[in-house]
């Protein structure tokens, strides 16, 4: 049996192409220079997976940015407003990505959007009527051929047309069905090339698949892969599905001429129904995604070996596969080194996947693998879990009740005892929280965990934060103002650690979109509070203003959505165990006279099965239901905020108006405001700020550019729910460029606060 994986991760071990990038992106570096960080991190992972044993090595899964973006401009996909400025190829890729506002022009960037049900975020390609769609860049055979001089063959990765065409934003009159023909002679044609390098096995990513697919659907991909099929000589095709099952389309799958195809047996809970189902070709092989690519923890061995022997008795050709691309996990356990042994036995991030694969590869060639040292030792680990139950938390748990989860009195009500306790300005501005993250602020964190500084130290420099952020507010005219989240690292993290039954690693990190990474903190045991962790830093930012300060929490389903969640409960039980332990901050915060609390539910939507018919059985009957457990006990005056960013709510907007929050702010500018209409139509009762500008762009937004968006807005929106708010946090900016944004917006409030006076 031979062995595969989908992806690996591209950040480096130690986020190398993060600063390098970071660096060029500040002109630190040339673009030599970056190219040559990049080459240096594909060269050293090749290598070591070559090493590993590995059969099947992916190359073209690096990225400078993402690999969405990448496939646009392999295929000529660049808007026009990025080819006008006269940049070079890597500065329009950026230009696509980021945004420009400089000497050559004023682009917007691209919209980025969640990958699926992952944390990680990709570029939304646009298509013109005038796009011309051909094979314009050369990535995937120039990393093919690197590899190749290394004297490794490799199987290169594109992302498949399929769930290319239906990622796409289509700005004009052309639709998925209109570029498809074009669209798959490009990829044809990129297939001819690789086969003439040399290139033996091709993988296609269509994790698009895994949605519920109709008959529209179906006909689709056969359209845009019928010139595939025609290019098709020398190498083979492998079609590669991932992040749940392909239930509807798997026998209409097997009768294309793929060469294999791939399945996700970890998050794909119908994939070994549908397997065995029906017969498999004789002709094809498949790619069994029995490792989770998703998550930390070692693999069962006797379980995969259990699923590989019933294929194998089944007649089905299988290579052994990761379930998803390793993208989403950390690249190797070896930096932690504060984390015991008897813990890290536990996990597997990418590097020691690898040697899971290996291992199972030796294992699965036996006739009788459990007397094998490597099979006895994996299987200890699933009966020897310590310290991971705590009977308090879960004694409280079973104490809940139904009225534990409605907030009283109802919204009318509520928002009717607020207005009279804030008097607050009509459009009231705020932000969602954290304010730049300086360099300045991270050297703070950096020298109190290597013990250069003291606590007190510590403490007192974020206080002084604190006080410089509330003036800049004040000064700026913030009606409802924050302490800017200096002391976190993170917004899940920084509970993380917080939090008992927690642990948390020092170096692994994953991308998140572009060159942010984030550091998931581990769901190891039960969870509960040791003690305050906000309220310290929030009321003595209140003790400086007169202005209302929004105290800051992350929510339950947050937290565990970007936590490694715990495989042993389920994950509703996790998330009101977290919910429990938000409840008691939320309540202590209410106690020291914070009035105002947002509580962010970021990533709400993040685990929303990828069917409908899963939606509220798996996943919504809980999730939402945590969310109100958490601030269902406050006084009535008292102001819940909610915040989501980077998705799409349109679909479950009425579930989100069941979290029952007064105010909720999310991202929508940079997807022009699309949510609006639904807002509109299901009546929405909670107040919302849909984010007035576009944080994750260094771009400033002019006073003008705001009060349009602010317009689009009071078309939809009943002018005293709307608040004026940038988008998401401001902790990826920098500080010029964070007050003259917040300043436009001030204004622009304040000139369509005039503007509504003088309707009147
Ligand atoms: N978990 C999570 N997911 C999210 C978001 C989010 O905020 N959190 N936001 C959305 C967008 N995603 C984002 C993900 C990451 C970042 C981000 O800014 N990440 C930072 C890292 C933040 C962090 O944990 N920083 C640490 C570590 C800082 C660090 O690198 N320290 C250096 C030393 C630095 C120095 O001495 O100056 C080191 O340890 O080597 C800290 O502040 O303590 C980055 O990549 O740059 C932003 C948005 C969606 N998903
Ligand atoms: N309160 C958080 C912040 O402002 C919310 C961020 S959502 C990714 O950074
Ligand atoms: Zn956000």
């Amino acid at each position: 049996m031979q062995t595969s994986i989908i992806g690996y991760p591209r950040v480096g071990t130690l986020r190398e192409l993060k600063f390098a990038t970071e660096k060029f992106f500040k002109q630190e570096i040339s673009e030599t220079q970056l190219q040559e960080t990049g080459r240096e991190i594909r060269r050293r992972q090749w290598q070591l997976q070559k090493a590993s044993g590995l059969d099947f090595i992916p190359s073209n899964d690096f990225s400078f940015y993402d690999l969405m973006l990448d496939t646009a401009v392999l295929f000529n996909c660049i808007p026009k407003e990025y080819k006008k400025a006269g940049f070079t190829a890597l500065d329009t890729y950026f230009a696509m990505a980021r945004g420009y506002q400089g000497e050559k022009g004023d682009v917007k960037a691209l919209a980025m959007k969640k990958w699926f049900n992952t944390n990680y975020h990709y570029i939304v390609p646009e298509v013109e009527d005038d796009t011309e769609i051909s094979l314009t860049g050369t990535k995937p055979f120039t990393e093919y051929q690197e590899a190749a001089a290394l004297g490794i063959q490799t199987k290169p990765v594109l992302i498949g047309p399929f769930t290319f065409l239906k990622l796409l934003r289509y700005k004009g009159r052309k639709n998925a069905a209109a570029i498809a023909p074009s669209l798959g002679a490009a990829y044809a044609a990129a297939v001819q090339k690789l086969q003439s390098l040399g290139a033996t096995w091709i993988q296609l990513d269509e994790p698009y698949l895994v949605h519920d697919i109709t008959g529209d659907d179906l006909q689709l991909l056969k359209n845009v892969y019928a010139p595939i099929f025609a290019a098709k000589s020398t190498g083979k095709l492998l079609l590669q599905t991932y992040f749940g099952d392909i239930r509807d389309c798997y026998k209409d799958l097997l009768q294309l001429p793929f060469d294999g195809i791939g399945v996700d047996f970890i998050e794909g809970k119908e994939t070994q129904h549908t397997v065995f189902s029906c017969a498999f070709p004789k002709d094809k092989v498949l790619f069994a995604g029995l490792l989770n690519g998703k998550n930390i923890w070692r693999n069962h061995y006797p379980k995969t070996l259990e699923i590989l022997q019933k294929l194998q008795a089944a007649g089905i050709p299988v290579v052994l596969n990761t379930s998803c691309s390793l993208l989403h996990v950390p690249y190797t356990l070896q930096h932690e080194t504060k984390l015991d042994d008897s813990y890290k036995a536990h996990f597997a991030f990418a590097e020691e996947k690898l040697t899971e694969l290996a291992e199972l590869k030796s294992l699965s060639a036996l006739s009788d693998p459990t007397k094998e040292p490597a099979y006895i030792a994996n299987a200890a680990l699933f009966t020897n879990r310590h310290d991971c139950v705590n009977e308090a938390v879960r004694q409280r748990l079973s104490t809940i009740r139904d009225s534990d989860f409605t907030r009283q009195p109802a919204f009318a009500e509520r928002a009717a005892c607020q207005k009279k306790a804030f008097r607050l300005p009509l459009f009231p501005t705020t932000t969602i929280g954290s304010f730049p993250q300086t360099a300045d602020v991270k050297a703070a964190r950096t020298a109190r965990r290597k013990g250069e500084w003291t606590e007190r130290e510590y403490i007192d420099f974020n206080r002084k934060k604190i006080a410089d952020c509330l003036r800049l507010q004040e000064e700026l005219g913030l009606d409802v103002l924050v302490h800017g989240e200096f002391e976190r690292n993170d917004m899940v993290e920084y509970f993380g650690e917080h939090l008992k039954g927690f642990l948390f690693t020092e170096k692994a990190w994953v991308q998140s979109y572009g060159t942010r990474c984030v550091k998931p903190p581990i769901i190891w045991g039960d969870v509960s509070r040791r003690q305050a962790i906000t309220v310290p830093w929030s009321t003595y930012a209140q003790s400086l203003t007169e202005h209302p300060l929004k105290g800051m929490l992350t929510g339950p389903v947050t937290i565990l959505n970007w936590s490694f969640p715990r495989e042993d409960i389920s994950l509703k039980e996790s998330t009101y165990q977290i919910a429990l332990a938000i409840r008691d901050e939320v309540l202590d915060l209410e106690k020291n006279g914070i009035r105002i609390i947002q509580i962010d539910e970021a990533a709400l939507r993040e685990k929303l099965p990828l069917r409908k018919s899963d939606w509220f059985r798996e996943y919504l009957d809980w999730a939402i239901p945590a969310f109100r457990l958490v601030h269902s006990g406050v006084r009535p005056e008292t102001q819940i905020h909610t915040h989501m960013c980077y998705s799409e709510f349109t679909d479950i907007i009425h579930a989100i108006d069941q979290m029952d929050a007064d105010v909720i702010t999310f991202e929508a500018s940079r997807s022009d405001l699309q949510i609006l209409d639904s807002l509109l139509e299901n009546k929405f009762q909670t107040a919302v700020g849909p984010g007035v500008y576009d944080i994750h762009s260094p771009r400033v937004p002019s006073v003008e550019e705001i009060k349009t968006a602010v317009h689009k807005m009071l078309a939809k929106i009943p002018a005293e729910k709307l608040w004026i708010n940038p988008d998401c946090g401001l902790k990826t900016r920098g500080l010029a460029e964070t007050s003259a944004s917040l300043k436009n917006m001030v204004q622009a409030a304040r000139e369509i606060r005039r503007e509504q006076d003088a309707e009147k």
